[in-house]
């Protein structure tokens, strides 16, 4: 028989024990459960940090990491195309160029994406129906050489990025998993392998473009602009790093969700995580009169009499900057300019997701602004093109909207 006193004994271990092993519990899931979402990749994030009370453990980094790797290993593939004399250019259907280096880089893009998060849709510029066919076997041998030889310098980097690509089926296979359509669900790379390729033939400015979507939001952007210079306060001109050396140039922009925007040399050796913090330089007192604003060399991809008249409207007294590729949304995001206008040129013309999903990031990363010219923001869900907006407009938030409402006047009057 239990004496009253053994009752009371019980009582006050179990009201001692049970707090004290739920705290326990308590303390071990919110230590070990951001580090099992963050390695698990896979995992859906619920928020770009985790908080744990003392530390904040950032999402995105096991991508952020990968997709800088492999960037900056197919920029080293596109380099090297351009050094070659004959860079395997043929007309698309729609007449734009493609190189041996757009086909390399996206082999070796997807071959990192799928050896690291091999659930993943991939939404590519290019696909390999050309390669494939028997006019096409004097191009697919040059990419194969191509990609089979490209590799980091540092092993380990190289690791991350899985084996080398098995053969030349293979390396069709993995142009071809950029098929995706795209849309609102899930988690979706989006690959431009080169931006610019009129840009990089020239030998002007390219990028090597690299985005994950999630449910149709941009989380994570990268951008790789070997002709840019490396120095994030260069002045910028219309004819930047055009045909010069290598000495001083190829620069990293990345940015993930809510975690800011960082650049980085583009070295050949290790890479810098963590790279160094971008902003967008504010216009004192928003006086127009100095900005620089970026435009494409193409004219046929934005129209350029309407800025002209934009940037009049604005006070801007500086002639555009024109170049090609994303290199403009690196560009603005670090302050070497002020604003980027798209202006479409064609009732019909959708721009593409991978023509904007770093840069967009980035810029917005920087403190920046991007919309469309109706001021939509781009919208990203809509499948491989951004079916919703008509050209892009961005400008650090604070001039946005005078710089949006100089761009509706101009094209209101049409
Ligand atoms: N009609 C039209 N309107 C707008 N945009 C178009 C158009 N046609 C093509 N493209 C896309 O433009 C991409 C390169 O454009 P950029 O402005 O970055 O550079 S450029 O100065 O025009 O070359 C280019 O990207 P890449 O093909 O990767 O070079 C195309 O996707
Ligand atoms: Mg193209
Ligand atoms: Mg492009
Ligand atoms: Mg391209």
């Amino acid at each position: 028989m239990s004496r009253p006193t053994d009752k009371k004994y019980s009582y006050l271990r179990l009201s001692f024990l049970v707090p004290l092993s739920v705290l326990i519990l308590a303390i071990f899931l919110s230590r070990s459960f951001p580090r099992l979402a963050l390695f698990a990749g896979q995992l859906k994030p619920f928020s770009t940090t985790v908080n744990n009370m003392s530390s904040q453990i950032p999402m995105y980094q096991k991508e952020l990491e990968i997709a800088l790797l492999a960037v900056q290993r197919a920029a080293q593939l596109t380099k090297r195309v351009f050094h070659e004399k004959a860079k395997g250019t043929v007309s698309k259907d729609d007449k734009s160029p493609v190189t041996i280096g757009d086909f390399g880089a996206q082999a070796l893009i997807i071959s990192a994406l799928k050896a690291n998060f091999p659930e993943d849709e991939i939404v590519g510029e290019e696909d390999a129906d050309e390669l494939r066919s028997e006019a096409g076997k004097g191009l697919r041998d040059q990419i194969w050489e191509l990609v089979k030889s490209t590799k980091l310098a540092d092993a380990n980097s190289e690791s991350r990025l899985g084996g080398p690509v098995k053969d030349e089926d293979a390396m069709l296979d993995l142009i071809d998993f950029g098929n995706s359509e795209g849309g609102a669900h899930g988690r979706i790379w989006t690959i431009d392998p080169i931006d610019g390729t009129k840009g990089f033939l020239r030998g002007g400015q390219y990028a090597v473009c690299l985005a994950l979507l999630v449910d149709g939001d941009v989380k994570v952007g990268v951008l790789g602009c070997p002709n840019l210079p490396v120095d994030d306060s260069a002045p910028l001109d219309s004819n930047i790093g055009a045909n010069q050396t290598d000495e001083g140039r190829g620069v990293i922009f990345s940015a993930v969700q809510g975690l800011g925007a960082t650049s980085r040399p583009l070295t050949t050796g290790p890479l810098s995580l963590q790279g160094q913090r971008i902003a967008m330089k504010a216009i004192p007192d928003g006086d127009m009169s100095k900005a620089c604003f970026c435009e494409s060399v193409e004219a046929g991809h934005s129209n350029q009499s309407e800025s002209a008249q934009i940037a009049k409207k604005l006070g801007i007294t500086k002639p555009s900057v024109r170049m090609d590729s994303q290199a403009k949304y690196g560009s603005i995001a670090r302050g070497a300019g002020d604003i980027y206008l798209r202006l479409p040129t064609s009732e019909t013309y959708q721009e593409k997701i991978w023509d904007h999903a770093a840069g967009d990031l980035i810029v917005r990363e920087a403190g920046g602004q991007v919309t469309d010219t109706l001021g939509k923001r781009l919208d990203f869900s809509k499948g491989r093109t951004l079916a919703e907006n008509k050209g892009v407009v961005a400008a650090r938030a604070e001039v946005h909207g005078k710089v949006l409402k100089a761009v509706q006047e101009v094209i209101g009057q049409k």
